[in-house]
């Protein structure tokens, strides 16, 4: 089967590291690129400044970029991937969705939103049916679907195997690498030999999302987790993957083997970008690092380390790629995940 997709915001970051994961992907077949009218009518090299770490596809180089809007993409296109702000994109995916696409959305807008699906598909695919809620209160033909946070997602999976355990309370600390603020988000002067301890939205972003992806859904609404979350959020330095120090109080009371083998056990889904193991989990003390772990499993493995127990229940360090499994390859993953349950 083979699905003919597009990309909201092509020229940006993000819409760069979308080109690259579809780049030979087995389904999904690359048929429009769409950005700011500054970019509309020109071929993708010239529009888009390219600075992710493979050559452009060379028929991506020659396509011309498209106004975003539903008029100007093909009929025959079934897939959108949203990578616009979300500012611009708030108003524009419901103008695509209303027009019958399906969205695979990375920006930030509407995660909340009670009839929008905030999907991991390891963790939660059955939110995803969500759909037909929002398909009945809006009217839609097409579907909007989300996926969480860079920080958030990389905190989750771990979470999410240690929820057997009961979760009462999480503490996260980030460590957040510079492309997550996007390519002019922080200057050179700003970040090199320094840090900076706050991110506009991280923290609150972390601390709801996290809520919604570990709750309930019983095929009307999703029943938020009941767990606190605590976060606070740091830009240091690194280009790419986010490192987090977390702090979980759990009901019972595990070991580090019994907790560990839970994480490294954790069942991964059998799409064509997840990764054989959802979670990797070293032994040694100063792993996960970003410059060598950020790439396991093709940038969509979640690295932990550092397990060990406390009064309380454990804390442990967790590290991810953030413009691949936190965002692009995010993105990428749920269509997958929508093409295997029948919505495209
Ligand atoms: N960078 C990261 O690591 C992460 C980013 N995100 C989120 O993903 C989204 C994109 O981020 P990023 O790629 O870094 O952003 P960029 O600024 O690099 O790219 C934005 C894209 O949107 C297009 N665009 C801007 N304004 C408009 C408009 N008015 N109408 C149509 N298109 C427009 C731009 O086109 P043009 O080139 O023509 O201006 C460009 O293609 C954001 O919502 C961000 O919060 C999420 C997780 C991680
Ligand atoms: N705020 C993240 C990146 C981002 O844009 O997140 P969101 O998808 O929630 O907007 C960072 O600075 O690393």
């Amino acid at each position: 089967m083979s699905v003919r997709v597009g990309i909201l915001g092509a020229t940006g970051a993000v819409g760069q590291r979308f080109i690259q994961l579809l780049d030979g992907h087995p389904t999904f077949e690359l048929a429009a690129l769409t950005a700011s009218e500054d970019s509309a009518g020109r071929p993708y090299r010239e529009a888009a400044k390219w600075r992710v770490d493979s050559p452009i596809p060379v028929d991506v180089a020659e396509m011309t970029v498209r106004e975003t809007t539903p008029e100007a993409v093909p009929d025959d296109v079934d897939l959108l991937f949203s990578s616009l702000p979300s500012s611009v994109a708030v108003d524009v995916e419901e103008d695509f969705a209303r027009d019958g696409y399906v969205i695979s959305s990375n920006s930030s807008n509407d995660r909340l939103a009670e009839d929008v699906p905030l999907t991991i598909p390891e963790i939660n695919p059955d939110h995803l049916d969500l759909i037909e809620v929002q398909r009945d209160e809006r009217g839609w033909d097409g579907a909007l679907v989300k996926n969480p946070n860079c920080s958030t997602i990389t905190m989750i999976p771990p979470l999410a195997a240690l929820d057997r355990f009961g979760i009462e309370r999480v503490d996260v600390s980030t460590l957040q690498a510079v492309s997550g603020a996007g390519y002019s988000g922080v200057t050179s002067m700003e970040i090199i030999d320094n840090a900076i301890p706050h991110i506009g939205g991280e923290e609150d972003k972390m601390e709801t999302e996290s809520r919604k992806l570990l709750g309930d859904f019983d095929g009307a609404a999703v029943t938020w987790h009941d767990m606190d979350v605590a976060a606070s959020c740091n830009r240091i330095p690194t280009l790419d993957g986010h490192l987090e120090n977390a702090f979980v109080d759990l009901a019972d009371d595990p070991d580090v083997d019994e907790v560990a083998d839970a994480m490294r056990e954790f069942p991964g889904v059998d799409l064509p970008s997840a990764p054989n193991q959802l979670i990797h989990v070293f032994d040694d003390p100063e792993r996960p690092q970003p410059r060598m772990d950020r790439m396991r499993g093709q940038g969509m493995q979640i690295c932990v380390g550092g397990v060990q127990s406390t009064d309380h229940g454990v804390k442990f360090n967790c590290l991810a790629h953030n413009t691949v499994r936190g965002a692009a390859g995010a993105s990428v993953l749920n269509g997958e995940l929508l093409v295997e349950n029948g919505y495209l």
